[in-house]
């Protein structure tokens, strides 16, 4: 069952750059964010993510359009009462002074607490409960400032969760970590959204997690134009390769992969299969190798010799037979020929 929490309606957004132009960045925007879904801002550099996130967050006024949550325009709530309501992340790393984790997540309370910031038994227990959430009750203790990047970030969504908001917005949580930090957050986000019935909404450029792991993605074009649907829906239709499409990269629909053009230096056969066979083909592909899986006594033939103490790549053409015992020759061997 549909269950609304953010909604757009024809939400153009952009900037005023003088007293009489607007540069508008996206038009007619009407989408809604759903409760306990993890959805994925994508686009280009300079589609507008940021933007159209600071303007559903309501730090920035549409050009035109509208935006509700839970039915109530988010241009027209008190700061209060939206905090409440909705948290945003932002990547930017903010000089926090020496405050302690701990203290900075306490500050997500803040909408909750009295003048003083008193905190009640119910906001520590929330705030042992989002920082438990992250996985990073062990860092509680620690200076924010001597976090790493991806330490900080779990903190940061400890902050947001703190805040007991329906809808959290993300703007590229994920830049700067590594790939097993990236892999771990947009987990714990999509986690959180279906522990929480929260929406969550994130922009980032790692397209291949978005694909794994969105329930939905939001997909914003160069021109200005969100497409929206199930993240194997904008692959189907082409959204996804007519979006990301650029010289020298294409999106292969096959693999769910992004490849270079590599101009075609020649055919080779493989005969082997299992995980070994795989990487060899990768590498073959890579260095513009054109790989059949077959056997071809007229063309080069490469076979994989496994025992138990090496893997060998045996290499077949009209004129020669050579055994190498790694891709890295395999491939020099290839570009020779
Ligand atoms: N304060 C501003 N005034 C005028 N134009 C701006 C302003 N901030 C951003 N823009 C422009 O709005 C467009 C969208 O920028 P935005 O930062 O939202 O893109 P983005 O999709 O988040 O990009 P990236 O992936 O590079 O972070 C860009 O053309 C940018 O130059």
């Amino acid at each position: 069952m549909s269950n609304p929490i953010l909604t757009t309606q024809n939400l153009t957004i952009g900037y005023q750059t003088s007293s009489k132009n607007v540069r508008c960045v996206a038009r007619d925007i009407s989408v809604c964010l759903e409760a306990g879904e993890l959805v994925c801002l994508l686009g280009p550099n300079g589609a507008g993510k940021s933007t159209l996130l600071r303007s559903l967050a309501g730090m920035q006024s549409p050009i035109a359009g509208e935006v509700r949550l839970l039915g109530d325009d988010i241009y027209k709530l008190a700061p209060s009462d939206l905090a409440k309501r909705l948290s945003l992340v932002l990547t930017e790393r903010v000089d926090v002074g020496m405050l302690s984790a701990y203290t900075l997540v306490s500050l997500g309370r803040h909408p909750y607490t009295d003048w003083w910031g008193k905190l009640t038994p119910e906001d520590e227990a929330i705030i042992h409960w989002a920082i438990k959430s992250v996985g990073a009750l062990h860092l509680a203790a620690r200076q924010v400032r001597e976090l790493s990047d991806g330490e900080r970030q779990k903190i940061m969504i400890a902050r947001a969760l703190a805040q007991s908001p329906m809808v959290m917005l993300l703007d590229e949580p994920t830049a700067f970590l590594d790939l097993p930090r990236r892999v771990e957050i947009m987990q714990l986000l999509r986690q959180l959204a279906r522990e929480t019935q929260q929406a969550i909404l994130l922009s980032t450029h790692d397209l291949d997690l978005a694909l794994r792991l969105a329930d939905q993605v939001w997909l914003l074009t160069s021109e200005g134009i969100l497409q929206v649907g199930a993240p194997e829906d904008l692959v189907l239709s082409g959204a996804f390769a007519n979006t990301f499409r650029s010289e020298g990269v294409e999106f292969d629909i096959f693999s769910g992969e992004f490849n270079l053009h590599t101009p075609v230096r020649g055919e080779v056969h493989i005969v082997e299969d299992g995980i070994a066979s795989m990487w060899t083909i990768r590498a073959l592909k890579r260095a513009g190798f054109q790989v059949i899986k077959s056997k071809n006594d007229l063309s080069i033939l490469i076979e994989l010799i496994s025992n138990q103490k090496q893997l060998l790549w045996k290499i077949t053409n009209s004129r020669s037979v050579n055994i190498y015992n790694s891709l890295y020759d395999v491939i020099k061997y290839l570009n020779l020929l």
